[in-house]
């Protein structure tokens, strides 16, 4: 099967300090690798690093140009718009319709006029969410993309994940720490936590 993204020993870093090492996996269609770990382990860091944000230190992420999106706990939102106005514009920057299906499907029907700053967190969260369906991007990278939800949103979520962005052809690496109720293997970051001073630079780099 042809993988949509290819990770070859992947070795991550943040704020210049070694976080990640030896990490490598594929996803091909239709996959997911859900992220596990402690706080701090480096689930953050390694999404980032998979989404570009952030250069490895060495390894390799093997991907086309131009399917990824990347979402953090931030949704992006911009608050004077409203949530239609907030999807429209995320659909022009992709060069994209907005389907009429994403208002139901992330409960946004009711919605859909009102000013995303007015919004509650779970609400906003759910525009974010929607986001996703909007871009079109076959290669998701998430951290913790249930934040602030209620059970209902979180089974909503793990449905569209499921069933139309999965099913449809997509992959994604996503770190929860809550049953998503997603069929996809989890990666435990534990072990691949990089070797304490294995590359924490030296005298010379302070002076
Ligand atoms: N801006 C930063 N500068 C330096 N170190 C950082 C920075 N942000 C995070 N770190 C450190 O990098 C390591 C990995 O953090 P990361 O955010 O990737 O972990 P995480 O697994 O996503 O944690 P959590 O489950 O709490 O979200 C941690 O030790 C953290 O303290």
């Amino acid at each position: 099967m042809t993988a949509l993204l290819s990770v070859r020993d992947l070795r991550c870093a943040r704020g210049g300090v070694p976080v990640l090492e030896r990490v490598s996996f594929d996803l091909a269609v239709g996959q997911a690798l859900i992220l596990r770990g402690p706080n701090g382990v480096g689930k953050t860091t390694l999404l980032r690093t998979l989404a570009g944000l952030q250069p490895a230190l060495s390894g390799e992420v093997i991907c086309a140009e131009g399917v990824t999106a990347y979402a953090s706990h931030a949704d992006g939102i911009k608050t004077a718009l409203t949530v239609a106005e907030n999807l429209s514009f995320w659909a022009q920057v992709h060069d994209r319709t907005v389907p009429d299906s994403v208002y139901a499907t992330f409960d946004l029907l009711a919605l859909r006029d009102r000013a995303a700053g007015t919004l509650s967190a779970g609400q906003k969260r759910r525009v974010g969410l929607a986001r996703l369906a909007v871009i079109g991007r076959p290669v998701l990278f998430l951290d913790e993309p249930t934040v602030s939800l209620d059970a209902f949103s979180v089974a909503m979520f793990a449905g569209w994940m499921r069933d139309v962005h999965l099913a449809g052809g997509g992959c994604a690496v996503i770190a929860t720490h809550i049953d998503l109720q997603i069929d996809a293997p989890t990666l435990d970051l534990t072990p691949f936590v990089a070797a304490a001073d294995a590359d924490g630079g030296s005298d010379a780099d302070f002076l």
